[in-house]
């Protein structure tokens, strides 16, 4: 008896898992969001922003919500380190994208790497959240601004390219699908601002995830 009891208990207040990725240029603010998120969400707080340094591999942290824990990998963004990515993507749930909307210099470089994010064929059906990041600075492009310049980017590289000639049709499709129902949210991982909106966002759609009934514990 004690065995059903016991065994029903965990039933009823079991949680399930799901791995979120976070992805970016180098500097765009992953690791000040991941640990902005564990100090929002933990007993235990995370780093403080003068103690964060370049992630050379990855950073994790784990935080649980009703029914649900959200495991993050937070993935170094530079370069030579952005080849490992997509070795996560084939457990992942969601995928945030943080772009750093203060350095206007580096958009271009950031869609590029972004594009090719949201054309990946193993998270072509996950949740995508694109995150401006440094809200909190006077020079930074608004979510509206930022979600413009995306567009204009792509219209442009359209344009000066024939890839989309050669592209598939089913692929080009779920790209322009993707790229039209595309979330974009304004945060400061420095402040906080924005930040539970951001992880709400995720608790809701990692729920409705094509990959919820092929959860693993991550990459
Ligand atoms: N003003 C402002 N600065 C921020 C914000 N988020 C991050 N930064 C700063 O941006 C710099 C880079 O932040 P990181 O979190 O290390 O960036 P990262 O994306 O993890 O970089 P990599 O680990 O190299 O991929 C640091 O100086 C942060 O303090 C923000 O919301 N506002
Ligand atoms: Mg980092």
């Amino acid at each position: 008896m004690y065995h059903l009891l016991k065994g029903l208990h965990e039933y009823l207040t079991r949680k399930e898992e799901f791995s979120v990725i976070i992805l970016g240029l180098d500097g765009a603010g992953k690791t000040t969001l991941l640990e902005n998120i564990k100090t929002l969400y933990n007993d235990t707080p995370g780093l403080s922003p003068d103690k964060i340094a370049p992630t050379v591999g990855q950073n994790t942290g784990k935080i649980t919500l009703p029914s649900t824990i959200l495991q993050f990998w937070d993935l170094g963004g530079q370069r030579g380190i952005r080849s490992i990515w997509h070795r996560y993507y084939e457990d992942c749930h969601a995928v945030v994208f943080v772009i750093d909307a203060e350095d206007r210099e580096r958009l271009g470089e950031g869609w590029e790497v972004f594009d090719s994010v949201l054309s990946a064929p193993q998270i072509l059906g996950v949740p995508l959240l694109l995150l401006a990041n440094k809200q909190d600075s006077p020079q930074s492009l608004s979510v509206e601004e930022i979600r413009n310049n995306y567009e204009d980017w792509y219209r442009n590289k359209q344009e000066s390219s024939r890839r989309r000639y050669v592209e598939e049709d089913d692929h080009l499709d779920r790209r322009r699908e993707r790229i039209a129902s595309l979330d974009v949210m304004g945060i400061s991982a420095l402040e906080g601002t924005g930040v539970r909106a951001a992880v709400d966002w995720l608790f809701i759609r990692v729920q409705n995830s094509r990959r919820r009934d092929d959860k693993s514990n991550g990459p």
